[in-house]
This record gives structure tokens, C-alpha cells and sequence, in this order.
């Protein structure tokens, strides 16, 4: 199962659940305005049916379970033969049990199945008289539906005139494509009107509107035929006898849409196995339809099985569904971040309330564009529709705009580009910054001049785009090769702000090494986490030299960022070695390089130990309060004499530890050494063993 059934603890609560679950399930089919999301709906049903199953005599008669569209629909246009749901399953598991009861049924093994896609619209019957379309009903509640002949002419696929001139009944599934959909929101907000939150919905609220003062186009995908009073006998009587392929293949040569023309046409499958082969390919096919899907239809392909099968009340026992887990799920639009793109264009992004959809937890979605924001009436704070299939970027479908309650507010676009604060360029669905492929490097050497990194006086945001616009610098080096008639053929560059700027560009060569590494950029490094760099390796030669392992042991640096580091920093080094050459400082001031690399111990724990010394080798650990002449070494100078001498500082005792040593109030790192036979020693011994270095 795909979703876990909601938990109905008492009488009351299963009663309000059973009117939660009609009245969604009348919004749902009438007018696409259901407050839950199908998993939502689904789950509800669901606790309603476990809760009726352990309290059967409490069964509430008006209760959705066992009922076509939940029963909260009716219609007054009687239906020839039943219009049905289908039965659901979830695994191969479930659909190999179904075949099972298939087989009882006919009495035979299971064999020859149609398999195609469940669509996920609206059914509708489509009644031709002598081939020319005269009425189209909803399903209802199976047994009468509602005329909503209106949409005549609205729905392709579905022509008014038959190939030929037969009286038939055509029943299939309305519903809007992803164009269509986007089309019909457009239009419907253009006229004042709220946006569907999704096709299904858009689907559902357009058949059944009456009086609009604009149509929008759905498409009908037809998947039955049937004899009505009037079918010529002969027909009607082939009709019943035609596999389901066969029923389908009849009702494309007369001109009605099916999934033939599709890239999930409907296949004949001989086995269970081939049926299941079949299912995984349509499930894979799915992110890439230009309409929405909720699972598989599996039927019975020959008319003796489907004969013998026959059906129940609520559904067919000849068919079944394989659902498909649900591709969208409503949360709430939180925010909306502008992302500058390489080439400059400046896309929304939405920030979702977490919403878990197939297993997947969803924080953002895709915008696409500003337009798109004021073509879908997004406002902040909206529930909305999040759709996600496959490993396609989530994207927001809708607002769910009957659900709004007046608090949401409008999404602000930016005046200026995020990054660079430039002018945009609004002239194109996509906006873009007005620096182009240059917002990156504006924005870059703007940080960089900045008061926290190279501190370059007269070096704004105004006068770096001047310097980029004019070809003049195309990297942060190139800052530095400066000459004087260069800037002063620059408009609004005076004598004074010439010279100005050369003697801000000097100063800033001289800037220590940390504010250099700060004013490179490297993600995920600051300014603090720059000076730690700086004062660890002391000169750009070592941070370059240092692999993930050494890059790891600067403080605050783990395993996760020190690699990605590395790796910037190795992006980097042609403009590293472009600013050195004109002369930016690379050292830093009162700092010394770390011991070579490979001396240093692979724990993480301790510092490169050094070469001999009376600890050489060992592997030492210390515990309790020091006494004596080492009274006043805190734990990390104590870790620091261990290594001048040789030795490697540990935190853990272990059969590897040479030595522990011990002072007042050691507890279970003595005793450990004790039991794993460790050598002790005290402070006092300690101070001995090292008084060469304590002097
Ligand atoms: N969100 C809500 O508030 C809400 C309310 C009610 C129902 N629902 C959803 O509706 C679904 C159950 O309702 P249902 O009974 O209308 O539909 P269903 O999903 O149980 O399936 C039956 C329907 O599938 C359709 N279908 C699509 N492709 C078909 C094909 N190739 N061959 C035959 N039939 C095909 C037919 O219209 C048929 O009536 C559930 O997924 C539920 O989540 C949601
Ligand atoms: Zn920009």
C-alpha cells in the first residue's frame, strides 16, 4: 500500500471522516475544488474502511467505501449498463492474487490481458446516434450520471461525426493535457477567475460549468463501446463478441481518440509476467507524458473471460488498477529565492513546506519564470499543488485557490539582479541580469574589494561593472594591472580618483593571506574559516599542497567540506598563480607552515608527531587532573608535548595505547589500561620520560 490509512479512534471521529470524505469526494467530481490531495483523500477512505470493518453494526449508510465516486454524486440520466470504478492494486504481489481470482472466475488459467493507462480525468459516456454525437454524461454515481452536453465541441478527440453512421455508446476519460491545462489557467485568470490547482481538477470544473463566457479544450481518450437501443443488431451483437484490443482498434477506425496515438498505447499481454514487464514500462514512461496518469488499467482481454468474470457493484471484476504512488501532494509556497544562472538569467525558485511525495521529501520547486509566477496567481503562503514524478525537478502545478484565507501575500519580483545589483533585463519571459555572462565576475571582484576581503577603497559595485563593461578586467588579477590611462580614459574618472584607486590597488596587494583565500570566494569558507586556513598552513603554497586529509585538519573543517575545498581551490589555481605573479601577498603574517604531509597520524585526533624524540612511535594517551611540574599544562598542551616528543596524542585507550598516563581522579581510562595490560605512568613519571623538552 502506498498510503497508510488514517486512524479513527472513536464513533465521532469516524462519523466527521465519513463527512470529511463525501463532501471532498462532491468537490472533487463536480467541481475540482476538493481541500485534499488524492493520498489525503485516500487515506481518509481507507481509515474509514478499517474502522467499518471492526465496527460493522455502526456502518453509516451515506459512507463512501463500496460506493462509485464515494457516492457523493448523482445524476438523473440513466446509464444503459453500469459506468464503474475500478479495483486497486498496489504490487506485483496484489496483481498476482488478482489473476488468481480471475482464474476461479472463468475457470481457466489467465491469459491474454489489455494492459494500458489508467488516466487520471473525468469518465463521460458519449452516445452517437447514426454517427453524429447527441449527448455526453457524466459517470454519476454508476448507475445515472449528468448531461453535460454543453461541452459538445470543447472535448478533441471526440468527434461530432462518427466514421461511419452507427448508434453507439463511447465511453472513455476526459481530461486536460499539461498545454491544455496551462492554457485553461491562463485564460480562467485572465477572465477574473481563480486557477484549477491541477488537470484533473481543471478538468473537472470545466465539464461541468455551464455558462462561460470563454471554452477551453480537453482531450478525450476513449476506452469502451457498447450497443445502445437503436445499435443495428448485428453490431451490437460483434460488439460483445470482440476481444477488448479488438473493441479498441474499432473505436479508433471511427474516428475517437485512444491511447494508440500515445507513447503508452494500450498492448496485449499473454501472461501475468508480460503484464507486470509492461506495467514497470508504462511506470517509466510516465514523468514524460504530456498528461497526467494514476496507474495502469489491466483487463481481461477476451470477451468469453470478461463475460465469465462479470462485475460487482462498485467495480468490474474482468479489469483492475495498478497504482501508480501519487505524484502530487498540496503544502504550503513559503518563499521564493532568485537563483542567478550562469549566463546571467534569474529563475524564482519556490521554498516549499516539506511534503513527502514517493518517498521523496520535497523542499523547492521550479518556477521557470517571473511570468509563470503571474500566469499560475502564485501569492506567498498559498497552499499549492506540488507535482514531482520520476527524477524530474519538482514543479508547483497551481494554487490550490479555494483553500486561500485572505493572510497570503504577493510574490515581489527583484528591481535589481540578486547577485550582482545590476539593472535586469525584463524583456523576455526569462529575466535576465543586465552583466549577462558578466553578473558572475561583477559580483565576484565586487565581493572581493569589499571591506572584509582586499578592502579597496573606491572599488564599488558601479565602478566594477565600469572596469568589466569596458574590457578592461575579465579576473580578479587582472585588478592589479591596472595602468593609470587605462582608468583615466573611463568616464567619471578624475586625476584624484585614479590615483586613488592605483594606491587602494597597492595597499590591497600587501593584505594578509586570509583576507586573499576570503576574497577568492571558495564556497562554504568565510571569513573566519579563511583565517583559520590562513594561520594553519601560513602561506598559499601549503593550502595549495594540502589533499582533503591535511585540508581536514583545520579546525571546523570535516569530512564533507574538506574535499570540495581541495577541489575549488585546485579550479582556482590559474588565477592563484595570476595574482601571485603580479604580486598579491600569499603568506600570512606571524603564522608557521605545518610539518610536511605524510608525518601526520591517520586517527584525526592527533597532530603530526615529530621526528624521534623520547615518545617516538608511541601512541599516548592522558587522563585526569597533571600534578606537579606539569601542574599547569592544559590537556591540549599536554597533547601538543606528547607530540613535540614524538609520540601521537589519543583521547581513547585501546590494545594500540603505549602509554596512559594517569593523574588524579583518572576513572575508566585507567582502568581500562589496566585491563588491557597498558603500561601507566604519573604525572611525575611522565615529566621524567619528556624532561628534555620541558626545560
Ligand atoms: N482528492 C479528493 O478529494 C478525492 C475525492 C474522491 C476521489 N478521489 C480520487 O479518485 C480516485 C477514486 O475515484 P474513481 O472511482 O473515480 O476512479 P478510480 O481511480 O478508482 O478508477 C476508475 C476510473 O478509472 C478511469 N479510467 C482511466 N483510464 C481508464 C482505462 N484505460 N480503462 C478504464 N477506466 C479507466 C475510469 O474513469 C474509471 O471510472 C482515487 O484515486 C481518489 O484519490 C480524490
Ligand atoms: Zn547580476
Amino acid at each position: 500500500m502506498t498510503t497508510p490509512a488514517a486512524v479513527i479512534v472513536d464513533a465521532a471521529a469516524y462519523a466527521r471522516a465519513v463527512e470529511d470524505a463525501v463532501s471532498a469526494a462532491a468537490a472533487y467530481y463536480t467541481g475540482g475544488t476538493s481541500p485534499l490531495d488524492d493520498d489525503a483523500y485516500d487515506r481518509l477512505v481507507r481509515g474509514i474502511a478499517d474502522w467499518e470493518a471492526a465496527h460493522p453494526e455502526r456502518t453509516l449508510p451515506h459512507s463512501p467505501t463500496g460506493k462509485v465516486a464515494g457516492g457523493a454524486v448523482e445524476g438523473d440520466v440513466p446509464h444503459t449498463e453500469p459506468m464503474l470504478s475500478l479495483d486497486n492494486v498496489f504490487s506485483a504481489e496484489e496483481f498476482t492474487a488478482w489473476t488468481a481470482s480471475l482464474s476461479r472466475r472463468t475457470g481457466r488459467d489467465a491469459r491474454r490481458f489489455s494492459v494500458g493507462p489508467k488516466l487520471d480525468g473525468l469518465a463521460m459516456a458519449a452516445r452517437y446516434v447514426d454517427g453524429r454525437l447527441t449527448r455526453l454524461i457524466t459517470r454519476g454515481d454508476g448507475t445515472a450520471g449528468e448531461d453535460v452536453s454543453h461541452a459538445i465541441g470543447t472535448v478533441e478527440g471526440l468527434p461530432e461525426k462518427l466514421g461511419e453512421p452507427v448508434t453507439v455508446e463511447v465511453r472513455g476519460e476526459v481530461l486536460m493535457t499539461a498545454a491544455q491545462f496551462e492554457h485553461a489557467n491562463e485564460v480562467r485568470t485572465a477572465h477574473g477567475g481563480q486557477p484549477f490547482a491541477n488537470p484533473r481538477n481543471a478538468a473537472a470544473g470545466t465539464l461541468r460549468a455551464k455558462e462561460r463566457l470563454y471554452t477551453v479544450p480537453m482531450t478525450f481518450f476513449g476506452y469502451g463501446l457498447l450497443p445502445l437501443p437503436g445499435t443495428d443488431g448485428a453490431l451490437a451483437e460483434r460488439l460483445n463478441e470482440l476481444a477488448y484490443s479488438e473493441v479498441m482498434a474499432l473505436t479508433a477506425d471511427l474516428g475517437v481518440h485512444t491511447s494508440a496515438r500515445t507513447a503508452v498505447p494500450d498492448v496485449v499481454a499473454e501472461t501475468p509476467e508480460d503484464v507486470l514487464e509492461r506495467v514497470r514500462e508504462i511506470a517509466a514512461l510516465r514523468a514524460d507524458l504530456p498528461f497526467g496518469i494514476d496507474g495502469i488499467v489491466v483487463k481481461a482481454d477476451l470477451a468469453a473471460d470478461r463475460r465469465a468474470a462479470g462485475n460487482g457493484s462498485r467495480a468490474p471484476r474482468w479489469a483492475v488498477a495498478y497504482k501508480l504512488p501519487a505524484v502530487e501532494k498540496i503544502t504550503r509556497l513559503l518563499e521564493v529565492e532568485w537563483n542567478v544562472g550562469r549566463t546571467g538569467i534569474i529563475a524564482p525558485r519556490a521554498v516549499l513546506e516539506p511534503v513527502v511525495i514517493d518517498g521523496s521529501t520535497i523542499t523547492y520547486a521550479t518556477l521557470h519564470n517571473p511570468a509563470d509566477i503571474t500566469r499560475r496567481d502564485l501569492r506567498l503562503g498559498d497552499q499549492v499543488m506540488v507535482h514531482r514524478a520520476g527524477d524530474v525537478i519538482p514543479r508547483i502545478e497551481a494554487p490550490v485557490a479555494h483553500l486561500r484565507t485572505g493572510e497570503e501575500r504577493p510574490i515581489v519580483f527583484p528591481a535589481q539582479c540578486p547577485r550582482c545589483g545590476s539593472d535586469i533585463d525584463t524583456g523576455e519571459e526569462r529575466w535576465r541580469c543586465a552583466q549577462g555572462r558578466n553578473c558572475h565576475l561583477v559580483a565576484s571582484l565586487a565581493y572581493a574589494a569589499g571591506r572584509d576581503q582586499l578592502d579597496i577603497e573606491g572599488l564599488g559595485a558601479t565602478r566594477v561593472v565600469q572596469l568589466v563593461e569596458a574590457g578592461l578586467v575579465a579576473d580578479l588579477a587582472d585588478l592589479f594591472t591596472l595602468r593609470r590611462d587605462q582608468l583615466l580614459a573611463l568616464e567619471r574618472m578624475g586625476e584624484t580618483s585614479t590615483d586613488n584607486l592605483l594606491a587602494a590597488l597597492a595597499k590591497a596587494k600587501e593584505q594578509p593571506l586570509s583576507r586573499v583565500l576570503c576574497a577568492l570566494g571558495v564556497r562554504g569558507t568565510g571569513r573566519s574559516m579563511s583565517r583559520r586556513i590562513a594561520r594553519y598552513f601560513a602561506t598559499m603554497d601549503a593550502i595549495r599542497a594540502a589533499d582533503a586529509d591535511a585540508m581536514q585538519r583545520v579546525e571546523g573543517i570535516g569530512a564533507e567540506k574538506a574535499p570540495s575545498i581541495v577541489a575549488e581551490l585546485a579550479e582556482l589555481a590559474p588565477l592563484i598563480d595570476k595574482l601571485t605573479a603580479v604580486g598579491v601577498n600569499m603568506t600570512e603574517p606571524g603564522a608557521t607552515p605545518p610539518p610536511p604531509a605524510g608525518a601526520a597520524s591517520t586517527d584525526g585526533e592527533a597532530a603530526a608527531p615529530a621526528e624521534g624524540g623520547p615518545l617516538a612511535g608511541m601512541t599516548v594517551v592522558v587522563t585526569g587532573a597533571m600534578t606537579g611540574s606539569l601542574e599547569k599544562l592544559s590537556r591540549n598542551e599536554m597533547n601538543e608535548l606528547v607530540e613535540r616528543a614524538g609520540g601521537r596524542s589519543s583521547s581513547s585507550v585501546s590494545k594500540k595505547t603505549g602509554l596512559v598516563v594517569a593523574g588524579e581522579g583518572a576513572g575508566s581510562k585507567r582502568a581500562k589500561a589496566e585491563q588491557l595490560g597498558v603500561r601507566l605512568a604519573t604525572p611525575e613519571e611522565f615529566a621524567t620520560m619528556v624532561a628534555a623538552l620541558l626545560g
